[in-house]
């Protein structure tokens, strides 16, 4: 049997001088492939959790004490020789891009992690390229990285992360800064990602789109998992912050009734399936 991408048991985490822990015997797993969201209310563990899964927590954070196991394609992360080598295999984005651009311009961003790690240049040619094109940056390449507006900021990160290669990607709410359609351009990108085997884990208020797009979720609160399913089973229940809006719609008609079909996750969802069940309602009193 092939190890999970992460494999977490017990995780707690307190930091100096704060009166409850911020992660509380946290453990799940996730497959390769996979793109596991984190749902749960500002100050839950969400990017304490990240934190700690790409290493940066313990060893880059002197205020958190850290217990329990994290494993990485079945290796114990605190075997790594350090943070340089866990960035092999897993990349971080942080939540405020200002703090991993390091650049002047885009392209140099996307460029300099891969020549510091000494990608051959036909093979940095070609991730750029695919950088570009995944995360819309054809016409950013050579724009000043400080003139960027946040949006854009976020999309460079997330495609410089991506230009590592990773095989684990960590994104700490990558489109809290990007209208909806950036949006989905992100997450179509991840899910292009995913589908080649990247394994995915993003922390994101956006519940629809995450519903949409994951394909699990773990909802958390005072640094507890508090439930974890498909969308369709986190969301309907109780610990589901901010749930889709027409999720409720249907569950009140369902309730009354009105709604037997698969609960929907998104309007465009919603839109279908009350279509095909009012068709059939008209079909049933029209036969043919
Ligand atoms: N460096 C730190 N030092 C002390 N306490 C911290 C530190 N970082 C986070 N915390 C505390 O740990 C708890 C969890 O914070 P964390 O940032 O992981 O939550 P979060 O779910 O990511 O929140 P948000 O959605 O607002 O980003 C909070 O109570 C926070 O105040």
């Amino acid at each position: 049997m092939t190890a999970p991408a992460l494999a977490v048991s017990g995780l707690t985490v307190r930091y100096e001088g704060a009166d409850r822990r911020a992660l509380d015997d946290v453990g799940f797993d996730v497959a390769q492939g996979e793109i596991l969201g984190i749902l749960g209310p500002t100050g839950a563990g969400k990017s304490t959790l990240l934190q700690c899964l790409s290493g940066v927590i313990p060893r880059h954070e002197d205020s958190a004490a850290m217990r329990g196991d994290i494993e990485v394609f079945g290796r114990r992360l605190s075997d790594f020789a350090g943070l340089s080598e866990v960035t092999e295999t897993v990349g971080l984005v942080m939540q405020d891009p200002e703090v991993q651009l390091v650049n002047t311009v885009v392209r140099e961003e996307l460029v300099w992690g891969m020549e510091n790690r000494g990608v051959p240049v036909p093979e940095i040619e070609r991730r750029l390229q695919r950088a570009a094109d995944l995360f819309d940056l054809g016409n950013l390449l050579d724009r000043f990285t400080h003139a960027l507006s946040g949006g854009e900021k976020q999309r460079v990160v997330v495609a410089s992360i991506f230009c590592l290669n990773p095989r684990i990607m960590l994104l700490d709410e990558p489109t809290s800064e990007l209208d909806p359609a950036g949006t989905e351009g992100v997450m179509d990108a991840v899910r292009v990602l995913a589908d080649e085997g990247v394994t995915v884990i993003v922390v994101e208020h956006k519940v629809e789109e995450l519903a949409v797009y994951a394909d699990r979720l773990i909802a958390m609160r005072h640094g507890r998992i508090e439930a974890v399913g498909t969308p369709r089973e986190v969301l309907p229940g109780p610990a589901a912050p901010d749930r889709p809006q027409v999720l409720d719609i249907a569950l009140q008609l369902s309730e009354q009734g009105h709604w037997d079909a698969e609960l929907p996750l998104s309007v465009p969802a919603a839109v279908a399936t009350w279509q095909s069940m009012t068709h059939d309602q008209h079909s049933d009193r029209n036969p043919s």
